[in-house]
């Protein structure tokens, strides 16, 4: 639900990749605890001020079903974050996505706003952070919708590797890091050490109740 009324980006649809194995942290890291809910919620909530439309792109959607948001399955099982992506785009009403992660809580809407103002005329637009492009903080038009399929059907994983295929306007790192000075909308919770780093160091986004799912999540947890 939207609690601001500043205007949604239109011709986007807000899109969380959640069909990983989540095997370095070795539970669900979209389901971890976080600001009174769980990860999935805040960048589900986060692209819903942004957004029109979110799209959750899961293998998986018994798991999210308290999210109340239209869900879509891979149209390539087993490929990877690509294959994500290409359902995501895929499934979209709008021309263009915006695609994010299920695992990264720090996102800026300043710096999506900046991104999704340059689709026009570009089929990715990607930011750079410290350790190069971030194509799962991008923006991808209609258009690499087939480069993505052809990348898909000749068992290329690697999401760059359409890129040759289409205009990609890439956002350089200062003008990412005048918005978003740490990077902090790449970082990523991969594995319980760097969850517990960040419970350690943000110990008030975790203080309200759990918003748990439902029953069989709770008694699943202990
Ligand atoms: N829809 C979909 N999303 C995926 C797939 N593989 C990874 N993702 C998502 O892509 C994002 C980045 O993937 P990773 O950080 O490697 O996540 P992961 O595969 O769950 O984690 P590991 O098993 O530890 O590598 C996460 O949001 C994943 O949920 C897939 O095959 N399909």
């Amino acid at each position: 639900m939207r609690t601001n009324n500043t205007p949604t980006i239109p011709g986007v649809t807000g899109v969380i990749l959640a069909g990983g194995l989540s095997s370095r942290m070795g539970s669900n890291k979209a389901l971890l605890p976080y600001k009174g809910g769980r990860f999935i919620e805040a960048i589900h909530r986060q692209l819903s001020e942004l957004f029109d439309e979110v799209l959750l792109v899961t293998n998986q959607p018994d798991q999210y079903a308290f999210l109340g948001c239209r869900m879509v399955a891979d149209l390539h099982p087993g490929m990877g974050a690509l294959a994500g992506l290409h359902s995501g785009l895929h499934h979209a009403a709008t021309p263009h996505i915006f695609a994010v992660a299920c695992d990264m809580p720090y996102l800026n809407n300043t710096l999506i706003r900046r991104l999704a103002a340059l689709r026009g005329h570009n089929d990715v637009v990607i930011p750079q952070g410290e350790m190069g492009v971030e194509p799962l903080h991008a923006m991808y038009a209609k258009e690499c919708l087939g480069p993505m399929e052809n990348a898909l059907q000749s068992g290329r994983r690697r999401i760059i590797s359409f890129f040759p295929e289409v205009r990609v306007n890439t956002f350089s790192r200062s003008v990412v890091a005048a918005i978003d000075p740490d990077f902090n909308s790449f970082r990523n919770i991969n594995t319980p050490e760097e969850y517990f780093d960040m419970r350690r160091n943000e110990p008030h986004t975790l203080q309200s109740p759990l918003a748990l799912p439902d029953r069989q999540q709770r008694s699943s947890e202990g």
